[in-house]
């Protein structure tokens, strides 16, 4: 090996030379995308809509050219992989990056087949944009086209749509702040919630600009205080309602809805904010609201549009507004294109949006990076000189003058970014890990200091990758399902004994061990089969709370250091500790992840629960009998358990091991990054920052090739889309 990036060349199959001939014509193009569906390089939807273009085309009486047909192909396979378009220039340059073909995983191709390089190796971008031009299924969004050419982009129609919707519904907030927020007032609430002082406090910058805004964005790392900001801002907007009313008998208060993208981080998010609320000083505040009227209850985006099972259509929208004032999005990272224009199209023109998230993290698994996209200037904040002096007039901060700009855009003066983690100070290895991530840096330092236990929180395991290739027991993937069993406490530093964070004591770290043991030794008695059901849910809010003690992450689904691999390794080496049964079909303690939203059941995509016995059920001789049931955290947020029987679960998997896109919106006291032994396309800096950040207090981080983490984290994702060019 001579240094990572031979090495890492290395990893990637050698590209043999092709002998076929270029498709000629459109059914050569065809035939040929047939065969790539054949291989699953792309998908049969993929396919059928070039064909579809080519017939339109031939019934205007258009020959359809070969390359029309492998771009409408090509366009469709980048919506399927998260982009909302095709960028013609990214194509030409970087073909095989860009569509990332071959897909992971497959073997090489044959000596004599094309490969996708070739197809546009000898065409420019000005070519292909001049040939989309001419047809009749390429418009500019006039006309009736599939096919939307915008500059070198190319959409289809409905991903166009999106974004152009997205992009109105800003710019209208943008240009529409009149008679927002009385300043004086809102000076005074910010004052009383943030103190005062000259020193720049981004929480207390983000809230004002936030209250001047119908349209704003909240960004910043794990920990920076985002929920904290916005309960803030929530407080100074009804105290200043509340102050400003008039004696009309009409309420004073906004009426304001908080979501989140997924269950899952709704109930995070409703869980931290009941404290938050309760903590706020609102007797101090000018018009001293009532705390009723900052809500606390979050609610999935889908729940408050109003799904509709089997209809992409939602029963809040243009004619039938939702009836708030503010809507604040939370996670907001993982809305996709299609979701958000539906929520422009769902908000009255004179709502508020407030999105919170973190832009650093992987974006939506569904087309678009809307979160992304709109945050792309908020490191150097680009607030133009009367931004800032507002800023600083309401707030009392002096504002860094790099942050200011004289060419700041429209939406630059409606993004904050928190710039203090709360949680990870400059001693916390995962706030260094995801701060190094993130500036695409990992150096040789910084995984040493990680490799000899410089950070309390952070412990490094060496998976030898050659033996967990060679199967199951191999000590690579035993060593896994041994850290999975136990957290590996003597791993960390002092076995992770005597930790404060910000003060207070935190419980060395715990495996899967961990909540097992809750599930043996904490069940209900006698007693609890008689005195109700609330000991069993006792005992599961447990159970489930202990569960989310540890999580294995994975990069990966197939190969030794991948979710289905570990998923078997763990649960044998669990039952080899005696702590679970059997590691097959149903038992007690097996977690499960709901991979398919179920109305019926209230269950949504994401959803996890654990496996427990009950003695509910009776024989015919009226004893009580053992049953299992799955028991599930309620979506509302409210803390009681939902149990549903095994048979009823559709579309589940065990879940000792699940994907870093799964993790999202979700927090683990001790999370386990398991970093493959080689570079896939999905493996990026976003991945591995979304990864690490999954942790609240420890990270164990599987490494078999540090080249494989260094240049993972040193590609970062482009998703093509037009947004942040629809609103400069
Ligand atoms: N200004 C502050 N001063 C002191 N502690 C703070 C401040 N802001 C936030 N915190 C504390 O930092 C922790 C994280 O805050 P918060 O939950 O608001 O952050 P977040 O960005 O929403 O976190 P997450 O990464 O979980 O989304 C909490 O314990 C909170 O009480």
């Amino acid at each position: 090996m001579t240094g990572d990036s031979g090495y890492i060349q290395d990893l990637f199959d050698e590209v043999p030379a092709h002998t076929a001939s270029l498709p000629g014509s459109a059914p050569e193009a065809l035939t040929l995308l047939d065969d790539w569906v054949e291989r699953d390089w792309i998908r049969a939807l993929d396919h059928a809509f070039a064909a579809f273009v080519c017939n339109i085309v031939s019934e205007q009486g258009e020959q359809p050219s070969a390359m029309l047909a492998l771009l409408a192909a090509m366009v469709s396979h980048q919506v399927g992989r998260g982009h909302v378009c095709l960028d013609i220039n990214h194509l030409c340059r970087d073909t095989e990056p860009t569509l990332v073909l071959p897909p992971e995983g497959v073997g090489a191709l044959p000596a004599d087949s094309l490969r996708p390089s070739d197809l546009f190796a000898d065409v420019s971008p000005g070519e292909l944009v001049a040939l989309l031009g001419q047809s009749s299924a390429v418009g500019d969004g006039e006309q009736a086209t599939p096919l939307i050419l915008d500059g070198s982009r190319l959409y289809l129609r409905r991903f166009w749509r999106y974004e152009q919707a997205i992009a109105g519904g800003i710019r209208m907030r943008l240009a529409d702040r009149a008679e927002l927020v009385d300043s004086s007032l809102l000076a005074r609430a910010l004052d009383t919630l943030f103190g005062t002082g000259q020193e720049p406090d981004y929480q207390k910058i983000a809230c004002a600009l936030a209250a001047r805004n119908r349209f704003s964005v909240i960004t910043g790392g794990p920990g920076t205080g985002k929920t904290t900001t916005v309960v803030n801002l929530l407080a100074a907007l009804q105290s200043v309602a509340r102050e400003s009313a008039g004696a009309d008998g009409v309420s004073p208060y906004l009426r304001i809805r908080l979501s989140a993208p997924t269950g899952k981080a709704a109930a995070r998010l409703s869980e931290s904010i009941g404290g938050a609320v309760d903590r706020l000083p609102l007797e101090q505040l000018p018009g001293r609201p009532d705390r009723s009227a900052i809500p606390t209850q979050v609610t999935t985006l889908h729940r408050l549009l109003g799904s509709r099972p089997g209809s992409r259509k939602f029963r809040h929208n243009e004619d039938h507004p939702l009836p708030l004032d503010i809507l604040v999005i939370d996670e907001a990272s993982m809305v996709d294109v299609d979701l958000m224009a539906s929520v422009f199209a769902a908000l009255p023109d004179k709502a508020r949006l407030i999105m919170l998230g973190d832009k650093d993290q992987l974006a939506s698994v569904d087309a678009g990076a809307v979160l992304g996209e709109l945050c792309q200037r908020a490191e150097a904040a680009h607030y133009l000189p009367e931004t800032a002096q507002w800023l600083e007039s309401v707030t009392g901060c002096q504002l860094p003058s790099p942050l200011t700009d004289t060419d700041g855009l429209p939406l630059d003066q409606a993004v904050a970014m928190l710039r203090k983690s709360y949680r990870f100070d400059e001693h916390s290895g995962i706030g260094v890990l995801a701060i190094a991530t993130n500036a695409g840096k990992l150096d040789r330092q910084l995984i040493s200091q990680c490799r000899e236990q410089a950070f309390e929180d952070v412990a490094w395991l060496t998976a030898d990758s050659g033996s967990a290739r060679a199967g199951a027991n191999a000590p690579g993937t035993e060593l896994l399902a041994g850290h999975a069993l136990t957290g590996s406490r003597e791993r960390f530093r002092n076995n992770g004994e005597g930790r404060l964070v910000n003060n207070e004591p935190v419980d060395p770290p715990v495996g899967y061990g961990h909540y097992l043991r809750i599930i043996r030794d904490q069940k209900p008695g006698a007693a609890g089969e008689t005195e109700g059901r609330e000991h069993w849910d006792h005992w599961a809010t447990d159970v489930l709370e202990g569960f989310n003690h540890f999580k294995v992450l994975c990069a990966l689904r197939q190969g030794p250091f991948g979710v289905e691999g570990l998923n078997r390794e763990i649960a044998g080496r669990l039952c080899g500790a005696g702590l679970v049964d059997r590691t097959e079909g149903w038992y007690e303690g097996r977690p499960v992840l709901i991979t398919g939203n179920d109305y019926n059941l209230g269950l949504m995509n994401g959803d996890i629960g654990v496996t427990l016995s009950v003695p509910w059920d009776r024989n015919d001789a009226g004893e009580s009998v053992d049953t299992l049931r799955v028991a599930f955290p309620s979506s509302d947020g409210s803390g009681t358990i939902r149990w549903i029987s095994p048979s009823r679960l559709q579309s589940v998997e065990t879940v000792y091991a699940m994907t870093v896109h799964k993790s999202q919106g979700s927090e683990f006291t001790h999370a386990c990054l398991v970093i493959p032994d080689r570079l896939t396309p999905v493996l990026t800096r976003e991945l591995v920052y979304t990864g690490i950040t999954r942790a609240r207090h420890w990270l164990s981080l599987v490494v078999s090739q540090q080249g494989v983490l260094k240049e993972a984290v040193g590609r970062g994702v482009i998703r093509a889309s037009g947004l942040a060019r629809l609103l400069s």
